[in-house]
């Protein structure tokens, strides 16, 4: 089995994948989904939280060699920053969406220096809009991005070009591909569920319920 596909495998066991073509879900982007991933639960379970950690360190120091610094994305990005820079010996900062109205106004935290190599780690990309938008605050800090890595991505074309034009090498241990796969080996969705999933991935942006 291939490294996507166990992760994904992972995130079904924990019923991280959560299925509701009727009452859709909302994500971020505002967009309305037939499927949610909630990788923070993944955080409440020890032995997979340890695997998908380890994973993500394998990443950054297989792909990004040269990074002095990690980045997570607030919220759901924080906790798995963190524990990679933890991990790997990385001083950590993490970048919240929008400066903070009280205290120290910071939309990045913790200590950093101008022109460290800085990789940005999300927990899940859908649009790719709250990851960039965190490239934007950290390259506007000084930052050098050298890199994205996520545990999940839907891997939509919107998202994949918005990295590319951003100039971000990006990475993610499990995909929507590989999910739908395992699900579909593993009987875990309705052949109606598969074809709700396989319609809303047409054109998930216009999407409204099934
Ligand atoms: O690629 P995008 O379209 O931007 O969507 C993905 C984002 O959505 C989720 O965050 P959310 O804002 O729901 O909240 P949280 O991280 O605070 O839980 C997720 O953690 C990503 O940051
Ligand atoms: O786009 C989002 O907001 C989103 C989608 C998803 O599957 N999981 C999540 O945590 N956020």
């Amino acid at each position: 089995m291939t490294n996507e596909k166990v992760v994904a495998e992972k995130l079904l066991q924990i019923n991280a994948i959560k299925l509701s073509p009727t009452a859709p879900f909302t994500w971020a982007s505002g967009w309305k989904s037939p499927i949610y991933c909630d990788n923070r639960k993944t955080l409440s379970f020890p032995f997979i939280r340890d695997y998908v950690k380890s994973e993500l360190c394998n990443v950054i120091f297989e792909q990004f060699q040269d990074a002095d610094l990690l980045a997570g994305v607030a919220t759901a990005g924080i906790p798995w920053g963190a524990m990679a820079a933890d991990q790997l010996k990385l001083p950590y900062i993490y970048v919240r969406p929008k400066p903070k109205e009280h205290g120290l106004g910071n939309q990045i935290e913790g200590h950093f220096e101008k022109g460290q190599k800085t990789v940005v780690i999300e927990d899940l990309v859908s649009t790719g809009k709250s990851s960039l938008q965190a490239v934007d605050a950290l390259r506007a800090a000084g930052l050098e991005v050298v890199g994205m890595v996520s545990i999940f991505t839907y891997g939509f074309a919107v998202a994949e070009k918005a990295f590319a034009d951003a100039g971000v090498a990006y990475k993610s241990l499990t995909n929507y591909n590989s999910l739908i796969e395992i699900a579909i080996e593993k009987n875990i969705v309705t052949p109606d569920q598969q074809s709700i999933l396989l319609n809303w991935r047409e054109d998930p942006a216009n999407w409204t319920g099934a």
